[in-house]
């Protein structure tokens, strides 16, 4: 079977991102900064022409083709070379090549007295040309500059030159260039408005989903990660245990006595508590270790490739954090414990089987009088 060749050879990929820069680095606006360097060496060659039928004077000619193919050739070493990223506010250099081409633009108009009514389509061009790009303040503002400088071409020709622009003549071009610009200009104001309405949606998109994704991983009232999202890292985890074939542990915490807090103290002094009482705990654990709220006032925490005596160690630190911190904001005076259950888990175990000893674990803790530790081994 014969093989598909390839879509292009490394040597034109090569050639390309030489000519283009490297993926992602604002290839568009270089891709576009060629495109006008084409426009404006098809306008040279079209001047060329005209000077060679008489229609333009050779100087002026050479000229305006000479400073708008280096003007353009600037703009796209500008960008090539990654120098217009340090302007912050138009790195594609869109608003100075729009500027740079509605004066070339009307120089043409102004030695161009034959084909001065073509011009005036390329002066559209130009309005068109940030159209994707232009806020509308740009684009309206480009539109009134390049009204401006047409007008003033005109008038200058008719000023100065009137047998070759008759003003009665140069007043019909400029009422037929603005009534076309000011269309133009309407259609550009209002894409500008459509894309800063579409960016402001994106926008708000972005927010929910980062807030639905914080949401599907959080826990509303104490901010740290919930039942879910501890079961996807303990899923996780497990598959790094296989790898690592060390045991990890898993400790349950269950605040003692909670019911009374908020039978004495109200539902929202027992969520300051809750919130309160997780922060300390986050704070306690290591960079390894990993903990959510697994319901109500019950914590589970996971301490990987640690046994159980490290993870009891760790919660004795939680405990004296505990002892230490206060929880007056709540309710002024309270002192609050808590029973912990630890079981190991072996690589391969069921890790229902290792939750469930480690509530076992929990549930010892309790009837032997709270705020305790109690370890459950894995099973050998
Ligand atoms: N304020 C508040 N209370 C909650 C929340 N979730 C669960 N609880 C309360 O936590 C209490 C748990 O009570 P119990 O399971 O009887 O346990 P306990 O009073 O802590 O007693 P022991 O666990 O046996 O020490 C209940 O009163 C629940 O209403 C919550 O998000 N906020």
């Amino acid at each position: 079977m014969p093989d598909t060749p390839p879509r292009s050879s490394p040597a034109a990929t090569g050639w390309l991102d030489w000519l283009l820069g490297p993926e992602g680095h604002g290839r568009g606006a270089v891709k576009l900064t060629l495109l006008a360097l084409a426009v404006y060496g098809l306008f040279a060659v079209n001047v060329a022409v005209q000077v060679r039928l008489g229609l333009m004077d050779a100087s002026p000619g050479a000229w305006v083709s000479g400073i708008s193919l280096a003007g353009i050739a600037a703009f796209y070493l500008l960008l090539r070379s990654g120098l217009s990223r340090h302007l912050a506010s138009d790195p594609t250099l869109t608003l100075p090549q729009s500027v740079f081409g509605v004066l070339i633009t009307a120089w043409g108009y102004a030695i161009d007295p034959p084909l001065r009514g073509a011009i005036i389509a390329i002066m559209l061009l130009n309005l068109v040309w940030g159209m994707f790009v232009l806020t509308q303040r740009q684009a309206f503002g480009l539109y009134l500059f390049g009204l401006f400088a047409l007008g003033g071409a005109m008038a200058f020709g008719a000023t100065t030159d009137p047998v070759r622009f008759p003003p009665a003549v140069e007043a019909l071009h400029f009422s037929f260039a603005a009534i076309l610009m000011t269309a133009v200009s309407v259609l550009s104001v209002n894409m500008a408005r459509l894309r800063a309405k579409l960016g402001r949606r994106t926008a708000e998109l972005h927010a929910a989903l980062e807030r639905i994704q914080y949401l599907a991983h959080h826990d509303e009232l104490t901010s740290i990660s919930n039942r879910r999202h501890l079961s996807e890292r303990l899923a996780a985890e497990q598959l790094n245990q296989r790898h690592s074939g060390q045991t990890m542990s898993l400790v349950l915490i269950d605040i003692d006595h909670f019911k009374l807090v908020n039978d004495r103290h109200g539902h929202a002094a027992g969520d300051a508590v809750l919130r309160h009482f997780a922060a300390t705990l986050q704070a306690t654990l290591r960079s390894t270790d990993f903990a959510g709220r697994w319901g109500g006032e019950e914590f589970l925490v996971v301490t990987p490739q640690a046994s159980a005596d490290t993870a009891a160690a760790l919660v004795e630190r939680l405990r004296e954090a505990l002892a230490a911190t206060s929880f007056d904001t709540a309710v002024p005076g309270l002192r609050i414990t808590f029973s912990a259950g630890v079981a190991e888990c072996a690589p391969g175990e069921d890790l229902h089987l290792a939750i469930d000893r480690a509530d076992r674990a929990l549930y010892q803790a309790k009837q032997t009088g709270r705020d305790r530790t109690v370890s459950e081994f894995a099973p050998l």
